[in-house]
């Protein structure tokens, strides 16, 4: 599908609101792809199609996820549904907009949780989710600081502010989220030894 026609096509699965903070993780994929090397055009195609399933029914995701999904997040479905239209919104992407990119797919996929190895587009992807112009939470200057010079360091920033609001809400959670801030520690820990 044509950027233009996407773009009409998502923001009318979206109240105003969550389309305003669409164009601003647009917006900032973009500067980040640029800022850090990543291929501007599939950070924006990703950041378009981030939360196209955001306002699915629960069930609706469910069924996607226990249907043409399984094997994508099964472990998923334990865990709190504000997740799941992360990796619905990939499949979504590639069956009704034509996304045939893995690496946009898996941008779209891994926007909220992260994952282990993440990619340079996961990565700016979900920094962008994080630190937007419309984002306002405690840790949001540091991390949109931190973001000026090392992807990693704020998007550890990032992981950090959203499992510490998890602890202090008593919540569960997603391993997934885990591994990555593990894995981004043991790399940021490595790139130091180097130096
Ligand atoms: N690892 C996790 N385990 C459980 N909940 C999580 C985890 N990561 C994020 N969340 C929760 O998922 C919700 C949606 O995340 P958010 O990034 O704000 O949404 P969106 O991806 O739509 O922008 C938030 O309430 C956040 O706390």
């Amino acid at each position: 599908m044509r950027r233009e026609a996407m773009i009409e096509a998502v923001r009318a699965q979206m109240p105003e609101k969550r389309w305003s903070h669409t164009l601003g993780v647009m917006h900032t994929s973009v500067e980040l792809a640029n800022r850090f090397g990543a291929d501007p055009v599939k950070a924006e195609q990703a950041a378009i199609l981030h939360d196209v399933a955001k306002y699915w029914p629960v069930d609706r995701m469910e069924e996607a996820l226990r249907g043409e999904g399984r094997g994508l997040a099964d472990d998923l479905l334990d865990y709190d549904k504000e997740l799941w239209h992360a990796p619905v919104g990939a499949l979504v992407a590639a069956r009704d907009y034509g996304v045939t990119d893995g690496d946009v797919l898996s941008a779209i996929r891994f926007h909220t949780s992260g994952r282990e190895d993440m990619s340079l587009l996961d990565k700016v992807v979900c920094l962008a989710d994080y630190m937007e112009p419309g984002r306002q939470f405690p840790a949001v200057d540091k991390i949109r600081e931190l973001a000026e010079h090392s992807l990693e360091r704020a998007l550890l920033a990032g992981f950090d502010s959203t499992i510490a609001f998890l602890l202090e809400k008593g919540k569960r959670i997603y391993p997934l989220t885990v591994a990555a801030r593990n894995d981004l520690i043991v790399r940021l820990n490595r790139e130091a030894d180097r130096q």
